[in-house]
């Protein structure tokens, strides 16, 4: 058995349940799915702002999770928030929702959109998207523009925005994939794919798989140059928790 830790880095716990049941029901019989979140932080990501506060959590429960043995780890949020910062703490895979989902996009099709949450995060995205490499394979972002806790508002209002969004995306975009830009939005993706007939990608469950492929094939994150574990010393205050 391996333990794979799925890191939800904002505080809601509402959202940590939704990630994990997502991650469990792709997971493979031989890996545990342990779903957390930080004690402290930001009860939703949606900026550069929360994304620095969210970090420092993501780190927090990296260190957890690595002490509780986890082999592999998932950042469950579309920033992908503190993830180079978390493959320097991990001795395990470290692979964050965005990527994943755009990575599996790219396998499937020659272009992909993203539906997310606020106007805010499709620039983002778009950062993320230069970042991984990937502008030219996104042929449109799309905000329903709700914020994040509206996916666990019990209306289905945003669930519904995101349907139609997805909806008009494959009409619009000339689009082989779409992109759920929200780790709340992981449990639309099978429901999504069936009846729109293209592949619906949430990066939760692409990223489970992700790790556990990694961890099969023996591969950790490399410690080799600027991945490798952070230099000693001391650190201050709240950050000595980090120690
Ligand atoms: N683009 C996003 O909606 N990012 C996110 N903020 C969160 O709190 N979780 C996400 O996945």
């Amino acid at each position: 058995q391996h333990l794979i830790q799925v890191i939800n880095p904002n505080t809601s716990v509402a959202m940590t349940h939704t990630i994990g049941e997502a991650a469990r029901s792709v997971a493979a019989p031989t890996s545990r799915i342990v779903a957390v979140c930080p004690t402290q932080g930001v009860e939703s990501i949606e900026g550069h702002f929360d994304e620095a506060i969210a970090a420092v959590g993501v780190l927090e429960q990296i260190k957890l999770g690595k002490a509780q043995g986890a082999s592999g780890h998932v950042i469950a949020c579309f920033g992908d928030p503190g993830l180079l910062a978390a493959r320097e703490l991990a001795t395990g895979p470290v692979i964050g929702i965005a990527e994943a989902a755009m990575h599996t996009a790219t396998l499937l099709a020659t272009r992909f959109s993203i539906v997310t949450t606020l106007p805010r995060t499709v620039i983002i995205a778009r950062h993320l998207l230069r970042q991984y490499g990937f502008e030219h394979h996104c042929a449109a972002l799309h905000a329903i523009d709700l914020p994040v806790l509206a996916l666990e508002d019990g209306t289905g209002l945003a669930q519904q925005k995101v349907r139609e969004r997805c909806i008009q995306a494959m009409r619009e975009d000339n689009s082989g994939a779409i992109v759920l830009g929200c780790g709340g939005m992981a449990n639309l993706a099978q429901e999504l794919t069936a009846e729109l007939g293209i592949p619906v990608i949430d990066g939760v469950t692409a990223a489970v798989k992700m790790v556990e492929s990694l961890i099969a094939l023996g591969f950790g994150t490399s410690k080799h140059g600027d991945l490798a574990y952070p230099n000693k010393k001391p650190l201050s205050g709240c950050f000595d928790m980090l120690s």
